[in-house]
Order: structure tokens, then C-alpha cells, then sequence
């Protein structure tokens, strides 16, 4: 992992009224990464998520991606032009649609977001459909929702709901992802799967990741650099077995 970071932020702080959520924290990822991002509750890592995927505006900082400039393009601009997404605590799937209609629609919005439907008759799109369905499908059998792709995603647990948003994030072929706690909610079971689809993504894929997540064994498992964030600013940085090490992380977050 040499060369440019994928993702570089310097120096964001961002305030809510007299709460300092974010206070001058400066944070890369390497291209071909996964870095985790940990800390207390209320430590500023999703507010540190906003400001750096264009949903808030920092009140100061740089965020450049591939060596770009991206401070202040809105959340659509970063994840079309950049190819940078993000996930959110809540998960969202269409229920009423199957599982691979989920990922079809999500690649549509992407590659052809001025085309109002995708499942509308016609020869174009019939062989959009089926570029999009065959990417669909390869990331459905990695996900393990083969034997359920045709049934509505409400039909299926939370954790597989999970799952399928997670799939539908890599229909545009994004260079880089942010999840805000991925496995927050889900069985041990859904929690390895997810595990694996990113270490798949990852490597077979080449997304780079930044994961905002509370299982410690799931972050030293898969995360090869961790950030610490405690009171809206950077408390620590390194391998992940320094950080569960580090006196200070463990006061602040790991519980003495
Ligand atoms: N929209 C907002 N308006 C006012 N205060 C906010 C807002 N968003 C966050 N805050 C405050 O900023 C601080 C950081 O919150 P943030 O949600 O970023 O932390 P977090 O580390 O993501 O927490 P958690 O692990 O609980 O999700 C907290 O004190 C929170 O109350």
C-alpha cells in the first residue's frame, strides 16, 4: 500500500451550538485499506462521517479523495463522481422488491439515474438489465442470499437486510466505502457473512474501507489501522493490537 491516500482529511472540525462534535482531527486511508474508526458514544465519528461524505458542512477542514479536492460537493456529487459511499445505522432496502430487484435498482440509480425505470419494457432496457442483473447475481451467491433472491427483502431478517445493502453499495463499483456500524443488531451468524463480504469486496473488488464499528473483535479481525476518536478529537492511531493495548483507549473506551 504505497502512493496516494484513497481518502485524506485534515484539520475537520465541526460544532453543534457549544458542542464541539469534530475538533481539528486529521485521518487518511490507504488505497486498498481497511481502517477502523472506534471511540465512545458521542466521540463525533458519525458527525466525522457527515462532514466528510458531504451530508454536513465542517465548519473548517480539508477532505480530499484520490488526491481531489472534495470539500464542500454535496453527498450525490461525492458518490457519483467520487465513487465514494457511505452507509447509515438504519438500514434501507426496498421491502416490497426481491432481492436482486434491490441490487438492479441501486446499480440503475447509479449508471443510468436519468432513465426512470429499469424494468420498463423496451431492447436498451432489457440489456442494461441484464449487465446489471449479471453483476447482481455474482454479488448476491458472495453475500449468501442465493436461495432468497426472489422473495421481497421485507420478508427477510434484519441482518439479511443488512446484507443486501451492503451488496446493492457494490452494484456502482465504488472505490471507496464508509459503513457506519455494519454489524450493529445482527446475529453472530450474518456478522461473519458480512465479515467476509468485505474482506471479499476488499480484496477481490478493491474497495477500500473506513468502518465506524463497536465490536472490537470484528475491528482487530478485519481492520489493518484504527483511529480513536474520544471527545470529538483523535485520541489514538496505529495497528490494532497497539490500540486495544494503548492505556488511553482503554480508559476512554475498552473499559479500563
Ligand atoms: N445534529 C446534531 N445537533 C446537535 N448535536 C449533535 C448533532 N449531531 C451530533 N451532535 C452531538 O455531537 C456529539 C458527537 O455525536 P456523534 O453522533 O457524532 O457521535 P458518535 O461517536 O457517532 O456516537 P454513537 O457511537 O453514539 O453513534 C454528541 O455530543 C452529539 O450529541
Amino acid at each position: 500500500m504505497t502512493g496516494l491516500p484513497i481518502l485524506e482529511i485534515s484539520n475537520l472540525t465541526k460544532s453543534y451550538g457549544a458542542v464541539k462534535a469534530v475538533d481539528d482531527v486529521s485521518i487518511h486511508v490507504e488505497r486498498g485499506e481497511i481502517a477502523g474508526l472506534i471511540g465512545p458514544n458521542g466521540s463525533g465519528k458519525s458527525t466525522f462521517f457527515d462532514c466528510s461524505t458531504g451530508l454536513a458542512k465542517p465548519d473548517s477542514g480539508k477532505v480530499r479523495l484520490d488526491g481531489q479536492d472534495i470539500t464542500g460537493w454535496t453527498l450525490n456529487r461525492i458518490a457519483r463522481e467520487g465513487r465514494m459511499l457511505r452507509s447509515f445505522q438504519k438500514t434501507v432496502v426496498f421491502k416490497s422488491l426481491d432481492v436482486e430487484e434491490n441490487l438492479i435498482i441501486a446499480g440503475q440509480m447509479f449508471s443510468f439515474p436519468w432513465l426512470f425505470s429499469t424494468f420498463g419494457i423496451g431492447k436498451l432496457s432489457r440489456s442494461r438489465v441484464s449487465g446489471l442483473r449479471e453483476r447482481a447475481q455474482d454479488l448476491i451467491r458472495m453475500a449468501g442470499l442465493w436461495d432468497v433472491r426472489k422473495q421481497p427483502a421485507g420478508n427477510l431478517s434484519g441482518g439479511q437486510q443488512k446484507l443486501i445493502q451492503f451488496a446493492s453499495m457494490l452494484m456502482p463499483e465504488p472505490k471507496l466505502i464508509l459503513l457506519d456500524e455494519p454489524m450493529a443488531g445482527i446475529n453472530p451468524k450474518i456478522i461473519e457473512r458480512v465479515v467476509e463480504t468485505i474482506l471479499y469486496a476488499n480484496k477481490s473488488l478493491g474497495v477500500s474501507f473506513l468502518i465506524i464499528e463497536h465490536n472490537i473483535d470484528v475491528v482487530t479481525s478485519i481492520c489493518r489501522r484504527v483511529i480513536v476518536l474520544d471527545q470529538g478529537r483523535k485520541l489514538a492511531e496505529g495497528l490494532p493490537q497497539e490500540i486495544i493495548n494503548d492505556q488511553r483507549v482503554r480508559e476512554a473506551y475498552l473499559g479500563g
